[in-house]
C-alpha cells in the first residue's frame, strides 16, 4: 500500500493511471492527488470524477507524497523537474510516464540520488488493460520496482525491461493503442462506403477485435497460420489481402513501429 501519490501533471494519461488506481481501491481517494500548470477546470474535473485532492501548490503536494508521477508532456519535464526540485529528497520516488526521455536525464536534472522509474503505460489503464512496461535508473532498488509494479498492475499487466527496450515498446504498446484505432476508424469508413449501417457495423467489428484477441491468446497456431486458416484459395479473405499487400500494408505497419521508435528517441535527444 502506498501512503500517497502526487501526479504532476493531469492530463489524459494521468487520468488513465489515476482511474485505475482508484477504481481497484488500491488507493483511497485521499491517497491521491493531482496538479497542472494551470488549467484548474481540468483540476476540477479530476476532483469532481474521482473523489481526489487536487492543488496548484506543488511544495505542499510533495510533502506528503511518497510516489510522485511525472505526466507532463516529454517537453516540459526539464522545466517541470527544476520547479519540483527544491522540494524533493531521497525519500520521494519518481515515477516517469513520459515517451522518450531517459532515467539518466531525470536524475541529472535533480542533481542528486533520487529512485526514478521510468514506466510505459497506454490508456487503456483506463479500464484495466494497460500493457505497461518499466525499467529502473541507477538509484531505484528491487523494491521501488516492485512498490510500481503493485501500483501499476492496477491498471494492467506489468513487465520489467531493459531502459535500451523503452523506444520499440513505446512504439509498440504506448502508441500501439492509436493504430488499432485507427485500423477501426477505417473498418467503419469501410462499413458505411458498403453501406452498412454503424449500429450493424460498430458490434460486429469488436466482437471480432475480441475474437481475435482471444483467439491470438488461447491458440498454438501462429498469426500467419491463424490468418491462412480464414483464407480460401480465390475466395474474399484473399481478395481483400492481395489488395492490401497491393498498398504495401505489411511495410507500412513495419515502417510506423520504427517511426515511433526514432521519434521516442528523438524526444529523449532534443532534452
Ligand atoms: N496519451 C497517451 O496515450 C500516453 C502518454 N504517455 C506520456 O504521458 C505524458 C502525458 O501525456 P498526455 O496525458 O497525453 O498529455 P496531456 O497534454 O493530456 O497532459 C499533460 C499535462 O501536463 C501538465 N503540465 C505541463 N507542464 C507542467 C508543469 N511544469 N508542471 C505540472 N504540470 C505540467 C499539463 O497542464 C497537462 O495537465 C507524455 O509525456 C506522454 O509521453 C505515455 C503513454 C501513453
Ligand atoms: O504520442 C505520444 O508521444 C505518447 C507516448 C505514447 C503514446 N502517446
Amino acid at each position: 500500500m502506498q501512503n500517497k501519490v502526487v501526479f504532476i501533471g493531469a492530463g489524459s494519461m494521468a487520468e488513465a493511471l489515476i482511474a485505475g488506481i482508484i477504481s481497484t481501491e488500491y488507493l483511497d481517494p485521499e491517497q491521491v492527488v493531482a496538479t497542472n500548470k494551470t488549467n484548474q477546470n481540468r483540476l476540477d474535473y479530476l476532483k469532481d470524477t474521482y473523489n481526489i485532492s487536487v492543488t496548484q501548490n506543488k511544495q505542499e503536494a510533495l510533502s506528503q507524497a511518497d510516489v510522485v508521477v511525472l505526466a507532463m508532456k516529454p517537453k516540459d519535464v526539464e522545466l517541470a523537474l527544476k520547479d519540483l526540485q527544491p522540494y524533493l529528497t531521497r525519500n520521494h520516488l519518481i515515477l516517469s510516464v513520459l515517451a522518450g526521455i531517459t532515467t539518466n536525464f531525470m536524475e541529472k536534472v535533480i542533481g542528486f540520488e533520487i529512485p526514478v522509474i521510468r514506466s510505459m503505460p497506454n490508456t487503456s489503464a483506463m479500464v484495466g488493460k494497460s500493457a505497461t512496461a518499466i525499467t529502473k535508473g541507477s538509484y531505484a532498488s528491487e523494491q521501488h520496482v516492485e512498490k510500481v509494479q503493485s501500483l501499476l498492475n492496477t491498471i494492467g499487466t506489468t513487465i520489467v525491461v531493459k531502459e535500451e527496450d523503452m523506444h520499440a515498446i513505446t512504439a509498440l504498446a504506448g502508441s500501439g493503442p492509436a493504430f488499432y484505432y485507427y485500423m477501426v476508424e477505417s473498418m467503419e469508413k469501410a462499413a458505411e462506403e458498403v453501406g452498412l449501417e454503424s449500429e450493424i457495423a460498430k458490434p460486429l467489428i469488436m466482437q471480432t477485435i475480441a475474437g481475435v484477441v482471444e483467439m491470438l491468446q488461447s491458440s498454438s497456431d501462429s498469426p500467419s497460420e491463424l490468418r491462412r486458416k480464414i483464407t480460401s484459395p480465390g475466395g474474399t479473405t484473399q481478395a481483400g489481402l492481395e489488395t492490401l499487400d497491393n498498398y504495401h500494408f505489411q511495410e507500412a505497419i513495419m515502417a510506423c513501429i520504427k517511426n515511433a521508435a526514432t521519434r521516442s528517441e528523438e524526444l529523449g535527444k532534443q532534452k
